[in-house]
C-alpha cells in the first residue's frame, strides 16, 4: 500500500515536473530535476515562491537563472554529497526516461498490431482464420500484461530509490538551514522565518517581535580564556535560549556572537517578558570547566534589544530597530534590556 503511494505520487510529481521543464525550455539536468522535483513535491516553500514569482514575472529560464535558483535553494551542501545525489538522479531520470519510452514503444507496437487484427476481421475470413486471430490477440494481451507487470516492478524499485534520494535532499536543505558550532537555525534560516512573519503581518495583521541579543565583552573573554572555551560559551547561551522559549519561536545565531529570536504572536510586552527572562538565565549561571568543574569562567551577561513589527515594516527595518535597541542597552552598561 505505502509502495503503490509512493509510485503513484513519484509517477505524479514525475507527470507534472517533465512536461513542466520543457514548456520552459529547461533540459532534465540532474540539477534542473532536483529543483523542479521540489517545486512539484511542494516540500520546500521557499523554492516554490521563488519560481512561481519568476513565471508570474515572464522571466525566462535561462541557465544562469536555474543556476541561481539550484545555488540559492539546493546547493550550499557538502559538495561530496551533492556530487553522490547528482550522480544518483542522473541515473534514475535515465532508466525512468527510457522506462516510459519502452512503455510507449509496447503500447504503439500492442495498438498497431491490433490494428492489423481489426483490418483482417474486414476480409471474411474463414472459422481457422478467426480463430487464429483470436489466440494473436490473447498472445499479444499476456504479453502486454507481462511487460506491465515488469515495468510496474522496476519502476516501483526507482520510485523508492528516488524518495531515497528525496530524503538525502530533505537532510541537506536541512543541515544548510544549521549553524554547525551551536546547533542553532542559521541566518539565511532566520531571514526566511522573519519573510514569513512579515507576509503574515501585511496579510494578517499578525504580530510578531524580534530580539537581537549580543554577549558583552566577549572579545575580552576570548582572550582571557581561549577562543575553544569561547566556542564552548556560545553554545551554552544558545542552548539556553532554546530553553527559555517556546516551540514556535525561532532562535539562530546571526553571525559571531550575535544571536536572533523571532516570536510569532508577540506583543512589544510580552517579548520583553522573554528577553528578560533570557538575560536573567544566562547571567545567574556560573560557568566553570574542567573534570570537577575546577576552572571558573565567571558569569556572562548578553545585551538585548527588541521590537515587534510596524506598519510598513520589512524584514530589514524591524531589524534595524530591534539593533537600534541593542545599541542602547550597550550604551547603558551592558547586561540590560531595551525596547521600542
Ligand atoms: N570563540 C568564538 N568567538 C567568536 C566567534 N565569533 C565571534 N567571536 C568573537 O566575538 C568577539 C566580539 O567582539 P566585539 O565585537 O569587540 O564585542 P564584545 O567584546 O562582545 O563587546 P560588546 O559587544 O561591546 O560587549 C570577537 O573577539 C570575536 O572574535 C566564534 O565563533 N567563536
Amino acid at each position: 500500500m505505502h509502495n503503490t503511494q509512493n509510485l503513484e505520487q513519484t509517477a505524479h510529481i514525475l507527470n507534472l515536473a517533465l512536461p513542466k521543464m520543457a514548456s520552459l525550455a529547461i533540459p532534465v539536468t540532474p540539477e534542473n530535476y532536483a529543483i523542479w522535483f521540489e517545486y512539484f513535491a511542494e516540500t520546500n516553500l521557499n523554492l516554490k515562491r521563488s519560481i512561481d514569482g519568476l513565471i508570474a514575472n515572464g522571466v525566462k529560464f535561462t541557465p544562469e537563472v536555474n543556476l541561481g535558483l539550484y545555488n540559492r535553494f539546493i546547493e550550499e551542501r557538502s559538495p561530496e554529497i551533492i556530487e553522490n545525489v547528482q550522480i544518483e538522479t542522473h541515473i534514475l531520470i535515465n532508466s525512468l526516461l527510457s522506462k516510459i519510452e519502452q512503455l510507449n514503444e509496447g503500447t504503439e507496437k500492442f495498438s498497431s498490431n491490433l490494428n492489423q487484427y481489426g483490418e483482417k476481421l474486414q476480409t471474411n475470413p474463414n472459422v481457422d482464420d478467426l480463430n487464429l486471430i483470436v489466440m494473436s490477440i490473447a498472445a499479444e494481451v499476456e504479453q502486454v500484461i507481462a511487460k506491465n507487470r515488469q515495468m510496474s516492478s522496476s519502476l516501483e524499485t526507482l520510485s523508492t530509490e528516488i524518495l531515497h534520494l528525496k530524503d538525502e535532499m530533505d537532510n541537506l536543505s536541512k543541515v544548510a538551514m544549521m549553524d554547525e558550532l551551536t546547533s542553532l537555525k542559521n541566518r539565511r534560516s532566520y531571514e526566511l522565518f522573519a519573510a514569513e512573519q512579515v507576509t503574515k503581518f501585511v496579510d494578517t495583521q499578525t504580530v510578531c517581535s524580534l530580539l537581537m541579543i549580543d554577549i558583552d565583552d566577549f572579545k575580552q573573554f576570548n582572550d582571557t580564556f581561549g577562543h575553544l572555551i569561547g566556542d564552548k560559551v556560545l553554545a551554552y547561551v544558545a542552548l539556553a535560549m532554546k530553553n527559555t522559549v517556546k516551540g514556535d519561536d525561532l532562535v539562530a545565531r546571526y553571525g559571531g556572537e550575535e544571536f536572533v529570536v523571532m516570536l510569532p504572536n508577540a506583543k512589544l510586552n510580552d517579548a520583553v517578558k522573554v528577553a528578560e527572562k533570557i538575560r536573567e538565565r544566562i547571567s545567574l549561571k556560573q560557568l566553570s570547566i574542567g573534570k570537577e568543574k575546577k576552572q571558573n569562567l565567571g558569569h556572562i551577561t548578553v545585551s538585548i534589544g527588541v521590537a515587534t513589527i510596524n506598519t510598513g515594516d520589512d524584514v530589514d527595518t524591524l531589524l534595524s530597530r530591534a539593533d537600534e535597541q541593542l545599541y542602547k542597552a550597550k550604551a547603558a552598561g551592558k547586561n540590560c534590556v531595551k525596547f521600542g
